[in-house]
């Protein structure tokens, strides 16, 4: 059987105005940290308000794999019980990560600090993902790892007999790459250093310092981060509170600015200044947003943000600002298609190289739907217009933002929006379609071809 026969094509049409007030799931990027730290202190650690979507029950079933025990309690508080730094126990199987970047590419920091052989693999999406930004610097640190041709997945990863702290200037704005290298460092003895040029989402960092690791930022006047961490300290459990996941309350706020008279709330949102570009974003184009009840949760700042549907125009978004919003480009680019003007979204190369091509995945989804739209090797083009024609159906790829991006462009188009395949959305978003149906969202189940 093909995957073909396993796609589920989902369609969205136009609806009255959204209303109401969703909770968005947990940070995907906090849940991971979350479970990988618990797995590596000393005691029990507990998370609520976890992610519980397949990338993240990849990440828990790894860390059991190496020997933590992860459990989720009936009201839905996981309880982590760690090894201790170093104390990670060998796989007696291959890890599979599904599609989930960040988790394999954090596994591989674990794994590169331990001294057995660790075999790591994912699905289509994932083996065709870069790993050569994660296995450069390991390698450095004297970590063997024996990959498919291009430093592809599977691989396997075993820790060095004598390891090499190293200076790593990270050439590729990613905290995945940073985070691989602190959390590698962490078992080896001596001073690792991160350097980051362009600042990028800094959970890895605040985590690690809540769970009592020796670690230092320092940021320069130019802006560059040095992060220093010494490793062999012991982590010590922590309860954490997951705050909601602003890459997926992304997919309700520009809903709601696209669709006519809505008004709806995506409360619990984390505001950490690294994840917020986004909002920035929608802000700078005219959307109508305010957030309220700004308060600290776990240590991150979170609020409760408030959209109504907008008339937008289009903006130029500062390439540095990147970062602070990579994940949200695909739905941006269905904003833009709703504003006055054009939207230029430049310096996204990145964004080639994740579930999907999403700079190809969007323009080719957006003029099948009557959107114009240009194409460069690191930048979208949209010029928008009140109202898109819609119409098509789009190919998903195994990409859960393309997936809902295409969603909600149907839901404010002249005619419906039909998507491959819903099932990525389960990676990142399991109740991406009940809550949107909650706000007045309209999406039918389509036979497959
Ligand atoms: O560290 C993280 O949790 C993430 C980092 C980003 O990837 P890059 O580090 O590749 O930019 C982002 O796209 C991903 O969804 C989550
Ligand atoms: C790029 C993403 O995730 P990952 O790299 O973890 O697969 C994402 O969630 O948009």
């Amino acid at each position: 059987m093909s995957t073909q026969d396993h796609r589920k094509p989902l369609r969205a049409r136009a609806s009255g105005p959204l209303k109401g007030s969703i909770r968005p799931p947990g940070d995907k990027s906090i849940s991971h940290r979350a479970l990988m730290l618990g797995a590596l202190a000393i005691g029990e650690t507990t998370v609520e308000g976890l992610l519980e979507g397949e990338d993240v029950l990849a990440t828990a079933e790894a860390m059991r794999a190496f020997g933590a025990t992860v459990i989720r309690d009936d009201g839905g508080v996981w309880h982590v019980k760690g090894l201790g730094v170093g104390g990670l126990l060998e796989p007696d199987k291959v890890i599979d990560y599904g599609n989930a970047g960040t988790g394999v590419r954090l596994a591989m920091g674990l794994a590169g600090s331990h001294g057995f052989a660790t075999t790591f693999t994912g699905d289509a999406s994932l083996v065709g993902r870069p790993m050569g930004r994660i296995f450069e610097p390991l390698r450095r640190m004297g970590v063997q790892i024996l990959a498919r041709s291009g430093d592809r997945l599977p691989a396997t990863i075993e820790g060095p007999e004598v390891p090499v702290p190293i200076e790593y200037r990270v050439p590729v704005a990613s905290a995945q790459v940073k985070s691989a290298v602190l959390l590698a460092a962490l078992n080896f003895s001596g001073t690792t250093t991160v350097i980051e040029p362009i600042p990028t989402r800094d959970h890895t960092e605040r985590m690690l310092a809540a769970f009592g690791a020796a670690i230092e930022t320092t940021v320069a006047d130019d802006g560059v981060r040095t992060i220093a961490i010494d490793g062999g300290a012991d982590l010590q459990a922590q309860k954490i509170v997951v705050p909601g996941d602003p890459s997926s309350a992304a997919f309700p706020i520009v809903a709601a600015a696209i669709v006519e008279g809505s008004d709806v709330t995506v409360e619990n949102a984390l505001l950490n200044p690294t994840r917020i570009g986004l909002i920035d974003t929608l802000v700078e184009m005219g959307a109508d947003i305010t957030i309220d009840n700004r308060r600290s949760v776990g240590g991150e700042e979170v609020g409760d943000v408030r959209v109504r549907g907008s008339r937008m125009k289009g903006v130029a978004v500062p390439p540095e600002r990147a970062p602070s919003m990579i994940d949200e480009y695909p739905i941006l680019s269905v904003a833009a298609a709703f504003a006055e003007g054009e939207t230029r979204m430049e310096g996204i190369g990145e964004l080639r190289v994740k579930e999907s091509d999403r700079i190809a995945m969007m323009v080719a989804g957006l003029k099948a739907n009557g959107v114009d739209v240009d194409e460069g090797p690191e930048s979208i083009v949209v010029r928008g217009s009140a109202r898109p024609a819609g119409g098509a159906t789009v190919a998903t790829s195994l990409d859960h933002r393309i997936a809902m991006s295409f969603l909600i462009l149907g839901l404010g188009a002249a005619n419906p929006v039909t998507i491959d395949d819903e099932s990525p959305i389960a990676t990142s978003f399991p109740a991406f379609r009940d809550m949107m149906t909650g706000l007045g969202a309209r999406f039918e189940s389509v036979d497959g071809d």
